[in-house]
């Protein structure tokens, strides 16, 4: 295959997790410490980078993102924003633990105002293993990044030779490989013998086309997630509610079901105020309008497909803009 004319220039950003990671021993794979690896070393580990674009690194933090905030987020995003909007970058790979990926990708999917290509990648055995997957996930990730057909598909995850969109990808196992799916709407594509093969892409507004702006926030406001299960108490709810959360994502069981004794104090708290989204823990599917609660009458939100965890995050940049429960159903629907 020809070489591409211009190598397109990419930047790495660095924040941590796994693919920076070492342990103890080449057969290590729990147990390892993450964060480690300077980005220097990443890049210099995978000399194939060179071949398919100038890529230079920042490390933008050093942790596990297990541990990431709100203000890391933020911090990322800015960063990101700032250098898509020079001429001499052409797209962004960031290297992140895998815990969060999901979270980080979506946040940057409704953040980033461009459409230049934005790669997250991780790795789930750690530098220092034997068949580590850090080096080719990094590979693909640039490739990627420098492939025209990344253009305006919103932000992307990269592991395991498979595209998936930020908004709908997420981590089905704890520690295989192949743990990052699509698994009701598909990846979007692989990659292979040195390409990018694309076949679908979200229908869902991103990047560019987003209300959402980020430039001026150094804080997020407070969204915390309540975990529905039989015997459910109103405890979690009404600490997170007295420790000042402007909303409150309820992961319910099945189609968003709330129990009798959560309903009443979830409703409280909407009176007071708290913006309430019914989610679900199932992790695929909508969660129907009006189905298994009268949303309409308890003035409460649905969070369509989007999973907690997700929906965390376009509530807390949806509060950025309006408290209005009408509207943030609104952006549940186009996001
Ligand atoms: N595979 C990983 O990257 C897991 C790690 N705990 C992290 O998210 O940083």
């Amino acid at each position: 295959e020809a070489p591409p004319a211009k190598l397109a220039n990419i930047v790495i950003l660095a924040t941590g997790g796994t693919i920076a990671g070492s342990g103890a021993s080449s057969t290590t794979t729990v147990g390892y410490t993450s964060a480690t690896v300077g980005v220097d070393n990443l890049i210099n580990a995978v000399p194939e980078l060179k071949k398919v674009a100038n890529v230079r690194g920042e490390q933008v933090f050093q942790i596990a993102s297990e541990s990431l905030t709100n203000e890391h987020w933020l911090k990322l995003a800015k960063r990101v924003n700032v250098l898509l909007a020079q001429p001499d970058v052409d797209g962004i790979v960031i290297t992140h633990g895998t815990d969060t990926i999901e979270e980080t990708a979506y946040f940057l999917d409704l953040t980033v105002k461009s459409r230049k290509p934005v790669v997250v990648v991780g790795a789930m055995r750690p530098s220092t293993a034997i068949s580590a997957d850090g080096p080719i996930n990094l590979y693909n990730a640039v490739l990627l990044a420098a492939s025209k057909d990344a253009i305006g598909k919103g932000v992307l995850v990269s592991l395991n030779d498979q595209i998936n969109a930020a908004r709908e990808v997420t981590k089905t196992n704890t520690s295989t490989l192949d743990t990052f799916k699509t698994p009701e709407l598909g990846m979007l594509g692989y990659i292979q013998d040195n390409r990018a093969h694309f076949y679908r892409q979200s229908t869902r507004k991103n990047t560019l086309d987003t209300e959402f702006d980020i430039g001026n926030l150094d804080v997020l406001p407070q969204v915390d997630i309540v975990y529905g299960y039989a015997n459910v108490n109103r405890i979690a709810l009404d600490a997170f509610v007295t420790a000042g959360a402007k909303g409150i994502i309820y992961a319910g069981v099945g189609d968003g079901s709330l129990a009798a004794q959560i309903k009443g104090p979830l409703a409280e708290a909407r009176k007071k105020g708290v913006i309430i989204v019914r989610s679900s823990r199932v992790g695929q599917g909508i969660v129907a309008r009006n189905g298994e609660a009268n949303d309409d009458d308890l003035d409460f939100v649905t969070s369509d497909t989007l999973n907690p965890q997700k929906a965390r995050i376009l509530l807390m940049l949806g509060l950025t803009k309006t408290h209005d429960t009408k509207a943030l159903q609104t952006m549940f629907s186009i996001y």
